[in-house]
């Protein structure tokens, strides 16, 4: 066949594919609805673990790699998600990464309403005004968000999924501000901590805020012009303001990552992970039994934390992940023994792995 032959065919494919793909996003659509409707949360990994087995399957008998058709299906799944419309709340104001993590992990179309606090998050999914809360969890440079886990221990939501984000921040100011002009930079800890190296060589005074977006917000409408804030490129575009410097972290492998919590976990994928929260007794080899368990079923720890219990000095929980569903017999076997070596025990939820360590 000639160059212009192998074109036309290749036109034509595209056509049917086009119009196929346009007809899968429309079904996707419609099944949003029916589970809008039935309360069914919209993401569900274990069927998106089916189809895409399904669509490998097909692809190897026609001659195509499964990572091939696994990157085309893993756009396809993520379109089709976002045709269903999600409610999501987060904590911060529009622009927060919180906002970023949320859209990107149910899609540019769902609705995602900004909090000002990270209790109002959990009360707001809790009273069912939205399906799913976003909350920060941890940050590859500045550790955990002692809040966020501090919540989970007292609330009955469960981990429905992760997400992991690529955060890039930068030094914002009003238009017309200048790098030199500024005294003063806003922004929420966490943020001030990740650029400190930059912030501290300019000899800037530091202001804690309760979030990055919320900062450059409060310097627009105060029209403050000796001050900046850390946040993001998005948040400078959404409030109309100037970029004074950019990719400011200490460490460029700046990553968050989020929670996306529901009334329920989600459903076996195939590729889970699953956190738990639990205390000791206080006796020697305690947390040494708990773990043995997990080393001896050869499952895998993927993060560990402690936080004080807050009701007697010097006591703590444990905050666990590992990998694997709580439903899969490996994890599902190893649960009562868990159990057994603990004054208490929690299953916060199991939810499929963050498909990458941050986009
Ligand atoms: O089957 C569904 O429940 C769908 O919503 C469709 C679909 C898909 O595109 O195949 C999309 C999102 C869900 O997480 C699972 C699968």
């Amino acid at each position: 066949m000639s160059l212009d032959e192998l074109r036309r065919r290749i036109d034509q494919l595209d056509e049917n594919i086009v119009k196929m793909l346009a007809e899968r996003l429309s079904i996707a659509e419609s099944i949003g609805h029916e589970k809008a409707a039935g309360s069914t949360p919209p993401i569900d990994p274990g069927r998106e673990r089916k189809v895409l087995d399904h669509a490998i399957s097909i692809a190897s008998a026609g001659g195509m790699t499964s990572d091939e058709i696994t990157e085309i299906y893993r756009s396809v799944i993520k379109l089709a998600r976002q045709r269903q419309e999600v409610s999501v709340a987060f904590q911060g104001e529009a622009g927060a990464y919180s906002e970023a993590a949320a859209l990107d992990y149910f899609g540019s179309r769902s609705v995602a309403t900004a909090c000002e606090s990270l209790e109002d998050v959990f009360k707001k999914v809790e009273n069912g005004n939205v399906q799913f809360g976003m909350i920060p969890i941890e940050n590859s440079v500045e550790g955990s968000i002692s809040r966020s886990y501090d919540l989970m221990l007292e609330s009955d939501l469960m981990v429905a999924g992760e997400i992991n984000l690529r955060v890039n921040h930068c030094l914002i100011g009003n238009p017309g501000s200048t790098l030199d002009g500024i005294k003063r930079v806003y922004s929420h800890p966490q943020a001030l901590g990740q650029t400190g190296h930059f912030l501290r060589q300019l000899h800037f005074e530091l202001i804690p805020t309760s979030d990055t977006a919320g900062s450059v917000k409060l310097l627009k409408e105060k029209g403050i012009m000796n001050g900046a804030a850390v946040a993001s490129e998005r948040a400078a575009a959404i409030y109309g303001m100037k970029i004074l410097a950019r990719d400011i972290m200490d460490n460029p492998n700046n990553f968050t990552r989020f929670f996306a919590l529901g009334g329920h976990d989600a459903p076996p994928s195939g590729d889970d992970k699953t956190s738990v929260v639990f205390a000791v007794k206080h006796k020697p080899g305690a947390l040494y039994d708990f773990l043995r368990i997990l080393a001896e079923r050869k499952i895998n720890l993927t993060k560990i934390e402690s936080r004080p219990t807050r009701k007697k000095a010097w006591e703590y929980n444990f905050y666990l992940d590992f990998e694997g569903h709580r439903q899969d017999e490996k994890i599902l076997f190893a649960l009562p023994s868990l159990e057994e070596h603990t004054l208490f025990f929690k299953i916060l939820g199991s939810y499929p792995k963050a498909k990458s360590e941050g986009n």
